[in-house]
């Protein structure tokens, strides 16, 4: 106004006007600050839902936390983004590093990123750790001002101020943590940190649902090689027999698959290397088979295979060469080549299967029939094997009571000894003796009583009855020397906890002189656990026992062990004393066990002497002691008292 007349309406009105102006600019304004608000909200639940997507449909948690990390930096306009996960050091928790970055300028970033990547975060320390420890986000206005940042000089050069981290969580539990950093100085955004938060949660979710996937998989899956196990087999054999009955083309076959002598290299190399050669095992097999057969690991060193929709049928048989043959070549565990062979059994769909359980266990029990026939090999179900379990079952019932009813009996092979040609020994051999007077040999039933465990009442009985008639003998029928008596032990007996005990008590018992007594293991009962072997040897023989090597190398034989267990006696056995005049071969494998037994300072029988030619080299060759039939048969204990009183005549030259 220039000084003119005033005018009080005019005035008035200008007042009023001014006023709806400010109001309108307040209104605009509040309005342009709704409408802002309004636009981040929205951006903020985008940010939140692509998340959220990612989340839900991320292949990996390092998937889903590179995608936040990118799209956290393009929501805020922020330099730097990374990711930590948890990682458990001596018992504690640390952040470290999960090699996840956003950035613009990999030159510019390098040195900090290196900086960071180096260090672990133990809770409290820096940034990540105060994250770790709360569990809350946290924000840092200007790290130059901030002496308990720990990276402040990589950060420095790298020009960055703000910074602001939020952590992963499942629950309360934190898992990870995300960190971003700004280059100018920024105060506090809370609704930042609430959204940040919230991210951290929608993260969690999916480290929550991979261990879960992890879980599922584990349930399903033989964590050694990662192969189906028998659940997830059963149920793929179950859809295979179901198919099958609806379609008949649909055929099938499952193969068992049994690693032969597979304890004996976890016993005498460790599990350890077991476990190394499964997981290369499993390799070869897998290479075999086509992308939708089915291998799994059924546990220990057994397999199993499902061929689905095999063409013909003979397509079993040619995958179960084709599986020998790749277990042929060497393995190489732990610096060490081992060779390994299986026994495959075979049961095919067109037997017709109401259950999975019924194929699979008539695969089995053609494996089982392969073992028996040799090993390494394969063999396909029929159904006389199926009659032969049903029989084996019998068997097991009948010599349960033929144990109980008295109805076995031994047999003594005299052992002889071939400097002199006097008898030196016998060898306690079992036998059934049925009510009608058939006599069955321990071939036909001493499998059986070891797989069921029959094998130790019976082998007790052996043990006392064959010390019992010794020591009788020995007051009897006084010789120059005391007769040994040879008594086999198998490998369940020797397992027993008590055996030191249990021969230590059947000594007394029987008054026999327990140098007289000789315990015959093999070489596979011997290698089965060495430290345990070379124990019970050492207490067997503190009470006075000999132990005798049997069938010596028809097993591993590791010459290691022979200088370490106390033996007393090696047992050459009878294959190789077959062909003694067979071929030059045969003389030289049995030479070399002889003086292999000289070198260790102990006795070597040669066992299965058939014919004179084998006892005049056994005699050439300086060999202790012979068995054989060219000496005598396993003979009843009536026959043995003959030849004991008639002052014991065999064949000796
Ligand atoms: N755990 C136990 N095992 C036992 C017991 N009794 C016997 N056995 C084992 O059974 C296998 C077969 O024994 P058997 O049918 O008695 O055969 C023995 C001999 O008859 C046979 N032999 C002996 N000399 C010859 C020969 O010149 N030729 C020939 N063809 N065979 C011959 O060898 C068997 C003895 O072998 P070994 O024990 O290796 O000395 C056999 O493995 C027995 O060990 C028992 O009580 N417990």
């Amino acid at each position: 106004m220039d000084g003119g007349p005033r005018n009080p309406e005019a005035d008035k009105l200008r007042r009023r006007l001014q006023r709806e102006h400010q109001a309108r600019l307040e209104a605009e304004q509040i309005a342009e600050r709704g409408l802002r608000e309004l636009y981040e909200k929205q951006l903020q639940l985008q940010l939140l839902e692509s998340i959220a997507d990612a989340a839900n449909g991320a292949a990996s948690v390092a998937d889903g936390l590179s995608f936040t990390v990118s799209s956290v930096c393009q929501y805020t306009g922020w330099l730097i983004g990374h990711a930590y996960l948890i990682d458990h050091v001596d018992g504690e928790v640390h952040l470290r590093s999960a090699s996840i970055w956003h950035y613009a300028d990999e030159q510019r970033f390098r040195d900090f990123r290196q900086v960071t990547e180096a260090m672990e975060f133990p809770p409290g320390l820096g940034l990540p750790g105060r994250v770790l420890s709360s569990g809350a986000p946290a924000w840092i206005s200007d790290i130059s001002q901030t002496p308990e940042f720990c990276r402040v000089d990589a950060a420095e050069q790298a020009g960055l101020r703000a910074a602001a981290a939020f952590p992963v969580l499942v629950g309360s539990e934190v898992v990870g943590a995300l960190e971003f950093f700004a280059s100018n100085v920024l105060e506090p955004d809370d609704k930042l940190l609430h959204l940040m938060a919230q991210i951290g949660v929608q993260m969690g979710r999916v480290v929550e649902r991979k261990r879960a996937e992890e879980q599922l998989i584990d349930a399903f899956h033989d964590p050694l090689t990662g192969l189906p196990n028998r659940a997830l087999f059963a149920d793929r054999l179950s859809r295979a027999v179901a198919r099958c009955n609806r379609h008949r083309e649909a055929a099938f076959a499952v193969l068992f698959i049994d690693l032969d002598r597979f304890k004996l290299v976890n016993d005498s190399l460790g599990h350890l290397a077991g476990d190394l050669l499964i997981v290369q095992v499993a390799t070869r097999l897998g290479m075999c088979l086509r992308q939708t057969d089915t291998l799994a690991r059924m546990g220990g060193d057994e397999f199993t295979i499902l061929l689905d929709c095999i063409g013909n049928s003979e397509a079993p048989a040619s995958v179960a060469e084709r599986l020998l043959n790749a277990l042929e070549p060497p393995f190489l565990v732990n610096g060490e080549q081992l060779y390994i062979s299986a026994s495959i059994g075979i049961a095919s769909s067109d037997l017709g299967y109401e259950s999975a359980e019924e194929i699979l266990r008539h695969a089995d029990l053609a494996m089982y029939r392969a073992k028996t026939l040799g090993k390494h090999r394969f063999e396909l179900f029929d159904h006389s094997m199926h009659d032969l379990a049903v029989g084996r079952l019998n068997l097991e019932t009948r010599l349960r009571n033929a144990l109980q009813n008295g109805e076995f009996v031994l047999h003594y092979q005299p052992i002889m000894h071939l400097a002199s040609g006097r008898l030196a020994g016998v060898e306690a051999l079992v036998r059934w003796q049925k009510p009608s007077g058939e006599l069955v040999y321990p071939g036909d039933f001493i499998q059986v009583a070891e797989d069921t465990g029959l094998i130790l009442p019976l082998g007790l009985w052996v043990l006392r009855e064959a010390c019992r008639s010794m020591a009788c003998w020995h007051e009897e029928y006084p010789g120059p020397a005391p007769l040994t008596v040879s008594i086999n032990l198998s490998a369940r007996q020797f397992a027993q906890h008590d055996l030191v005990s249990q021969v230590g008590a059947i000594i007394v018992e029987t008054g026999i002189a327990p140098a007289c007594v000789r315990l015959e293991i093999t070489e596979s009962v011997s290698m089965a656990d060495s430290e345990r072997t070379i124990a019970v040897l050492q207490q067997l023989h503190d009470l006075g026992v000999r132990i005798s090597l049997d069938d010596f190398g028809t097993g591993y034989s590791s010459l290691s062990y022979l200088h370490r267990f106390r033996l007393d006696v090696l047992k050459v056995d009878r294959s190789f004393v077959t062909q003694l005049d067979q071929c030059p071969e045969g003389l030289q494998i049995v030479q070399t066990i002889l003086s292999l037994a000289r070198n260790l300072g102990i006795e070597a029988v040669a066992e299965g002497v058939e014919t004179e030619r084998h006892l005049q080299i056994l005699q050439s060759l300086d060999c202790d002691f012979g068995q054989g039939y060219y000496f005598a048969r396993p003979l009843p204990a009536s026959a043995l008292i003959a030849l004991l009183k008639d002052g014991q005549h065999l064949n000796t030259n």
